[in-house]
């Protein structure tokens, strides 16, 4: 094809990787990929349906988005169209408190569904800690428990990914994120283990997302240093329905309807507690959570955020 014929065609893709002033695109039709230059800031994040005209780069609506908070309240976009977030927790080392059900709430505010990867199977704290996550969670949402160590039931992830679901792995540092991306993605070779204090800078320097494709279906994005993240996209009526283990408790069972499951009588999130289907420890962090919200709902930054988010 001649260069003049090439910049005048049309051709859809998506963006596969993102250098900050270039991105890889992989086009729908022929497989092939190619880098476009795009400005710093220019909007487009891993995962973006794009049309490519010559250097043209339009950006076509998402479906979805995932956003995440840096510690100076920057919020970043760590990928579009993704449909499922998976939270990877295990008991060595445990996650901080609180994190599963934050993770889980997140998610399903930015139209993600949460999937638990319970990791390390293979250690002697895993059984135990297993059955605690099992009573907690299961019913709300699909826990797979695998080893990337022994590669015991990978499997089973990637025949859910097979479906066609676009992932991402969120999980504390150390849970094996990395080793378990290595073993679903041959020849990806991602380093694992122990960070030194000049890798982790590097690492945060040069953080650069990417989409893979899995060989039998289904996408993975990887996000180096995506660990945690703000609840900018919960709504404080959203977060009882989102919080897991509340979903089906909560609709129309409080005597009032605007009910934040605090004090109020007649509430039937109080009530789970008291019949002890619900920890003290997770009714905490429900409150612990319900506060931050409250608190970024004051913030008028975070709430026009929102606010243009709904419409
Ligand atoms: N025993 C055991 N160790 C594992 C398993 N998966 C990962 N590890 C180890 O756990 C450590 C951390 O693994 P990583 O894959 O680097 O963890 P990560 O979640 O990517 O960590 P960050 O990059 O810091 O966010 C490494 O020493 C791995 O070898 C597992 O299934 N079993
Ligand atoms: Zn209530």
């Amino acid at each position: 094809m001649h260069n003049r014929d090439k910049n005048n065609l049309k051709r859809k893709g998506v963006i596969v990787a993102h250098y900050g002033v270039a991105v890889e695109v992989l086009f729908n039709d022929t497989g092939e990929r190619s880098t476009v230059r795009v400005k710093r800031n220019s909007g487009h994040v891993v995962g973006d349906n794009v049309e490519v005209k010559g250097e043209l780069l339009n950006r076509q609506r998402r479906f979805s988005e995932l956003s995440r908070m840096d510690t100076r309240g920057g919020i970043h976009v760590v990928g579009a169209n993704l449909d499922v977030l998976c939270i990877v927790i295990t008991c060595e080392p445990l996650p901080p408190p609180g994190f599963t059900d934050r993770a889980i709430v997140a998610s399903r505010a930015a139209g993600l569904t949460p999937i638990l990867v319970v990791n390390k199977s293979d250690l002697t704290c895993f059984m135990e800690y297993f059955q605690d996550i099992k009573r907690s969670y299961s019913g709300s949402v699909t826990i797979f428990s695998v080893s990337a160590e022994t590669g015991s039931n990978l499997d089973q992830l990637k025949e859910f990914f097979k479906e066609g679901h676009r992932g991402v792995f969120v999980g504390p540092t150390g849970v094996g994120k990395s080793s378990i991306l290595n073993r679903l993605i041959p020849h990806l070779n991602l380093s694992t283990g122990e960070i030194s204090e000049t890798k982790k800078r590097g690492r945060h320097t040069t953080t650069v997302s990417t989409l893979h494709l899995l060989e039998g279906g289904g996408e993975l994005v990887d996000s180096p240093g995506f660990n945690d993240f703000g609840l900018v996209d919960t709504s404080i009526n959203e977060l009882a329905a989102f919080f897991p283990g509340f979903e089906k408790k909560v609709a129309n069972s409080c005597r009032f309807r605007d009910c934040r499951h605090r004090d109020e009588p007649g509430c039937a999130v109080t009530d789970l507690l008291e019949q002890k289907q619900i920890s003290e420890e997770r009714y905490a962090t429900y409150l612990n959570l319900l506060t931050e919200l409250e608190m970024i709902d004051s913030d008028p930054k975070y709430r026009e955020r929102r606010n243009r988010r709904k419409k």
